[in-house]
Formats: C-alpha cells, structure tokens, sequence
C-alpha cells in the first residue's frame, strides 16, 4: 500500500471495512502520509488528523458539508471537530479496526481536493 500515490488513492473508492484486517503500521502510515499534504499521524499511530482555521463559522460549516457528502458516497465517515467557532479539525480512523485503514489515506486524499475558505 505504500507504494500508492495521492493520485491513485483519489481514484479509488473506500471499501466497506467490517473488521478482520491488521491496521496499517505506523511506518506506512508515515510514509504515505509524506504524499498527503497537512495530515499527521496521531502519538498512538491509530488515527491521522489535519487542521485548518476556516474564514468564519459559515465556512467550516460548509467545509463540513461537503466532508459529509464525500463521506457518504464513500461509505467511510471521518470524526469532525469544530472549536473556537472557526478551528476545523478532522480525524481519520477505521473504527471497526480500531487503527488506520487505506479507506483512511482515501478520504485524506480526497478531503484535501475540496476547497476550503481560510482566515487569511
Ligand atoms: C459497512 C460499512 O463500511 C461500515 O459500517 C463503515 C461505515 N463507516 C465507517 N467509518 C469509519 N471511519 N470507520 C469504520 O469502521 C466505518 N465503518
């Protein structure tokens, strides 16, 4: 899985992920997120997060939107925060592993296509 693109895991579709596969190790993670601007891996390795502070509160509510959209035409649903009326931050694991899955390099790539208006 390291080897894949952002330009190929935007071409790709989240599979439905009911459990039964080892999570992607840390390593991997950290490699592919080299290719995934702004995204981190989280101190326990089990989750990736990005942040960005919107123009206002309409703006995160409508980056949202537009995550949820994505989200569900993919099947693979993302935890979004909003703090301070304006701080956006989403996370990104597969919850029937409990760590990360390729679904959650998809929707990373995916999520970083969608246009966001930020405080300048
Ligand atoms: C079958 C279907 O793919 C699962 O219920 C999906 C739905 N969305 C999901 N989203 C996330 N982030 N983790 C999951 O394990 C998950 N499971």
């Amino acid at each position: 899985m390291s080897t894949l693109t952002v330009d190929e895991l935007v071409r790709k579709k989240c599979s439905p992920c009911e459990g039964g596969i080892p999570p992607v190790p840390a390593d991997e993670a950290r490699a592919l997120l080299t290719h995934i601007e702004g995204w981190k891996l989280a101190d326990d390795g089990t989750r990736i997060k990005r942040s960005w502070t919107a123009k206002n509160f309409m703006a995160a509510i409508d980056f949202f939107n537009k995550v949820a959209e994505l989200a569900e035409q993919d099947g693979h649903h993302p935890d979004l925060h909003l703090e301070g009326y304006r701080n956006v931050s989403i996370e990104l694991w597969t919850h029937a592993i409990g760590g990360l899955s390729e679904n959650d390099f998809i929707l990373a790539a995916k999520i970083n296509q969608l246009p966001i208006k930020i405080k300048k």
